[in-house]
């Protein structure tokens, strides 16, 4: 069974189509790019999965059960979770609260428990610290976990965004740019990033990116939209040859490198 089956989704905002019939199965483990020049409709295909927006057409089917229309929290409650393009933290919060407000629904303890502090409360609070601490080590940020998210350098936030959508202990993973902003160096990382959490955590992974280099390192396969619109599918090779591909992105002034 696919992990995500999409078919014939549209959304349209007024008279523009954003997504317009849109189709994508994503097997388990694979790890698929979702690639366009700006506007082309990629982060709105995020929303309508994570049910942010409410498509105008179409379904979208999650592990065999029709997601399509649910709110967002009943979705990743499903085991989808995201990042986006604008890094969303807590920002007065420090990066272990961050973390540890994601496993807070799950928690296993009542009102009575937290204000008298009973054993129950003691127990599942040094687990839910003990698992953000482990999460923060991985991605890398355990040192830092008593700053302020604010403080904290852009790659930093970046991948404490990531520390939180795996919080949620996902099947599938949706992340929006995750290198945006980053300098060669730091992209580097990112891929060895998400890779490792990827065979950790055998995690399905959609990625939006507009650095190339990383695209094509790290998807096995990639979906190119533009006007809303599935224009290419394939791998990595075959995109970076694809003329429909590079007039796409030409036309807008952008090369594929
Ligand atoms: N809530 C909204 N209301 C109206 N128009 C919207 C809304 N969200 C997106 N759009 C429009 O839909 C189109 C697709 O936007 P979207 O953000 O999905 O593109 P994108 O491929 O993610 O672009 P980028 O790479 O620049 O992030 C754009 O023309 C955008 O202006």
């Amino acid at each position: 069974m696919p992990v995500l089956e999409i078919k014939d989704l549209s959304k349209a905002f007024g008279g523009l189509k954003a997504v317009n019939n849109f189709h994508m199965t994503l097997e388990e483990g694979e790890i698929v790019g979702l690639i366009g020049p700006n506007g082309a409709g990629k982060t709105t295909v995020f929303n309508l999965i994570t049910g942010l927006y409410k498509p105008t057409t179409g379904s979208i089917v999650f592990r065999g059960e029709n997601i399509t229309g649910l709110p967002p929290f009943l979705i990743s409650q499903r085991g989808i979770a995201r990042t986006f393009q604008n890094i969303r933290l807590f920002k007065q919060n420090s990066v272990l609260d961050n973390v540890r407000a994601v496993f807070h629904p799950r928690i296993n303890y009542n009102f009575f428990d937290a204000i008298f502090r009973t054993p129950r409360f003691n127990r599942e609070e040094e687990r839910v610290i003990s698992e953000t601490m482990e999460l923060l080590s991985i991605l890398n940020l355990a040192s830092r976990a008593e700053e302020k998210a604010a403080s904290l350098p852009y790659g930093d936030q970046r991948r404490l965004e990531i520390a939180r959508a795996l919080a949620g202990k996902p099947v599938l993973l949706l992340l929006d740019e995750p290198a945006a902003g980053m300098n060669p160096a730091e992209v580097k990382r990112m891929v060895e990033l998400i890779r490792e959490i990827k065979k950790r955590f055998q995690l399905t992974i959609l990625l939006i990116e507009h650095q190339m280099g990383m695209v094509m390192n790290l998807c096995e396969r990639l979906v190119v939209m533009d006007f809303g619109q599935i224009i290419a599918t394939g791998t990595p090779q075959e995109i970076r040859n694809n003329p429909v591909v590079l007039e796409a992105y030409l036309g807008k002034g952008v090369t594929v490198a």
